[in-house]
């Protein structure tokens, strides 16, 4: 099993709840789409599922093992093995797009090799491989902050092609971008999980694509699950039920939806 919550909750400082009561599996080699209003939770889910952020309440497991049972050792060779994609990729300005791509396998380098790497770059021909994938392979020896905003979303998914995770997750890995370049990214990482055998759990506000794409699709709202099914069984009335609520949620100050209150498909 790639991923296993169980009743996770998660109160972020200054006492907002961000999450309630979740429980959400996945398999190997699973793909799982999170759908949800903004503020949902879909970003702090993705945190927790990456040992990024530890739960408030409930428990974790991850590729088989529990993240905060182990050693400051053992959790950093856990986390090299998941593989993230953020909305703002964290890629420093005056790196080059090579470097930036190698450091998708730091956490499996020594540290020598690790640190050699960002002098010589070791295996530039992994890394235009990658940048092949996607389009930008001409840009190799560029500096990040030469690139668009597109363009270094591009590196930030060509450095977790090269990373080879176990675990792939995804946090709005297309906003801002155009439709074709978005169906290009997220049909890479689609790819790589088939290749790879990982899990791939990615959100997406572009609802088309998470239907198009995967396979089964969780819907979020107000820090839980609202339902958990096979793409095809999202109709427009789910979603519907899944999106009218954000004004009245926001305007409550992030109260939690009563999930007894909640539509009958919910769960
Ligand atoms: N670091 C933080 N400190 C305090 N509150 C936070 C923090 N991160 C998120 N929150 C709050 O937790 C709730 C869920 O946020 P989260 O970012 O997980 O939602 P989301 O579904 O990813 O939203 P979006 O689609 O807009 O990215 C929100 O009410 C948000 O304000």
């Amino acid at each position: 099993m790639a991923l296993r919550l169980s009743g996770v909750g998660v109160v972020h400082p200054g006492g907002r709840r961000a999450l309630e009561a979740v429980d959400l599996s996945v398999a190997d080699g699973e793909r799982i789409a999170l759908i949800g209003p903004s503020g949902a939770g879909k970003t702090t889910l993705l945190r927790v599922a990456g040992a990024s952020l530890r739960p408030t309440d409930g428990r974790v497991e991850l590729l088989g093992t529990e993240p905060w049972g182990l050693g400051a050792g053992a959790l950093r060779r856990l986390r090299a093995r998941i593989g993230a994609v953020h909305q703002a990729p964290p890629l420093p300005p005056r790196q080059r797009v090579v470097t930036a791509v190698l450091a998708g396998r730091l956490g499996q380098w020594t540290v020598g090799k690790a640190l050699w790497s960002l002098v010589h770059p070791a295996d530039t021909a992994g890394a235009h491989d990658a940048l092949e994938r996607l389009g930008l392979a001409d840009r190799l020896f560029d500096r990040c902050d030469r690139l668009s905003g597109g363009q270094l979303q591009r590196v930030a998914v060509a450095r977790v092609l090269y990373q080879r995770p176990d675990l792939l997750l995804a946090d709005e890995p297309v906003s801002s971008l155009d439709p074709a370049t978005s169906e290009l990214l997220v049909s890479r990482l689609v790819a790589q999980s088939e290749a790879t055998g990982a899990a791939l759990v990615a959100s997406l506000h572009a609802v088309d694509l998470a239907l198009k794409w995967f396979p089964r699709v969780v819907g979020v709202r107000a820090g839980r699950v609202m339902f958990d099914l096979p793409a095809g069984d999202v109709t427009p009335a789910r979603l519907q039920a899944l999106y009218e609520g954000e004004a009245a949620a926001t305007a409550s100050e992030g109260a939690l939806v009563d999930a007894a209150a909640a539509p009958a498909m919910c769960r």
